[in-house]
């Protein structure tokens, strides 16, 4: 479990989260979703205990204080979106190899290479990959490290539809085996079909939703109670909230 305690993160004066408090439980998909600039990288980053703001209040990972402790360090990995965790001299099963090097429950390589379907690229250099070959890669990362706490930044904003659905339904049997995914994204769709709750970032808080489409959970880890009301589309969620001066 992750817990946010009256979390408040900001830069200088600009408080992008204010006084939140949030659990994220294993087994459990989680869509983080704002408009630009109101801190979802933001937020994700300091969830992984990476250093830029400034952080208030507690963020306590498996009942540890802090997700930068090492004893909860392999825990938990923030894979950002843009690519920018990888290295162009590199080859593209150079960084896998290295993930099994440094992460302890690191998964098997050929099954992941297998599984996400990169082998027409594992031999190739980053820097001759495109956007999109990036994106896979860094998802091919993430699930490697053998992480119970996945924080993706955008993971899908690059892919194709066939590779939509196959990371999706890699993301679902990562969770039902009790993972707990949060992944940021703009693609709201896809985050109805695939997420079991849906966080909204505005003004600071976190708004919780469920997707419109199942309003039972999709995995049977989640532990949250269900909030009051009809499920909502989170296109629906999102115009409400930030287009009508909701
Ligand atoms: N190092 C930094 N120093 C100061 N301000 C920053 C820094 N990094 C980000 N910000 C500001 O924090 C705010 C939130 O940025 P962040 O990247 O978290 O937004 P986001 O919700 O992920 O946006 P997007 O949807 O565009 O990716 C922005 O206003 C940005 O300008």
């Amino acid at each position: 479990m992750i817990d946010l305690q009256t979390l408040t993160i900001s830069y200088g004066k600009k408080v992008l989260v204010d006084s939140v408090n949030a659990e994220f439980a294993p087994g459990t998909v989680y869509g983080l979703v704002a408009q630009n600039g109101h801190g979802k990288t933001t937020l994700l980053r300091a969830m992984a205990g990476l250093p830029g703001p400034r952080v208030d209040g507690s963020i306590v990972l498996d009942e540890v204080q802090g997700t930068g402790a090492r004893e909860v360090r392999s825990m938990i990995f923030y894979a950002p979106g843009e690519g920018t965790l990888l290295y162009p001299g590199l080859r593209a099963e150079d960084h896998l190899k290295m993930v099994c090097d440094m992460w302890p429950h690191a998964r098997d390589i050929e099954e992941i290479v297998e599984q996400t379907q990169i082998g027409e690229f594992a031999k190739m250099r980053i820097r001759t990959l495109s956007q999109g070959m990036k994106q896979q890669l860094t998802l091919a990362i993430a699930y490697a490290t053998g992480a119970r706490y996945l924080l993706l930044d955008e993971p899908m904003n690059a892919l194709d539809p066939s590779r939509v659905d196959l990371h999706s339904e890699i993301l679902r049997k990562l969770a039902d085996s009790g993972t707990c995914i949060i992944m940021s994204s703009h693609i709201l769709d896809s985050v109805d079909r695939l997420c079991d709750e849906i966080l909204f970032l505005k003004d600071g808080r976190l708004i919780r939703s469920i997707p419109q489409d199942d309003a039972a959970p999709k995995s049977p880890g989640s532990h949250f109670a269900k909030p009051a009301g009809r499920a909502e589309g989170a296109l629906s969620t999102y115009r409400r909230l930030y287009e009508k001066g909701g």
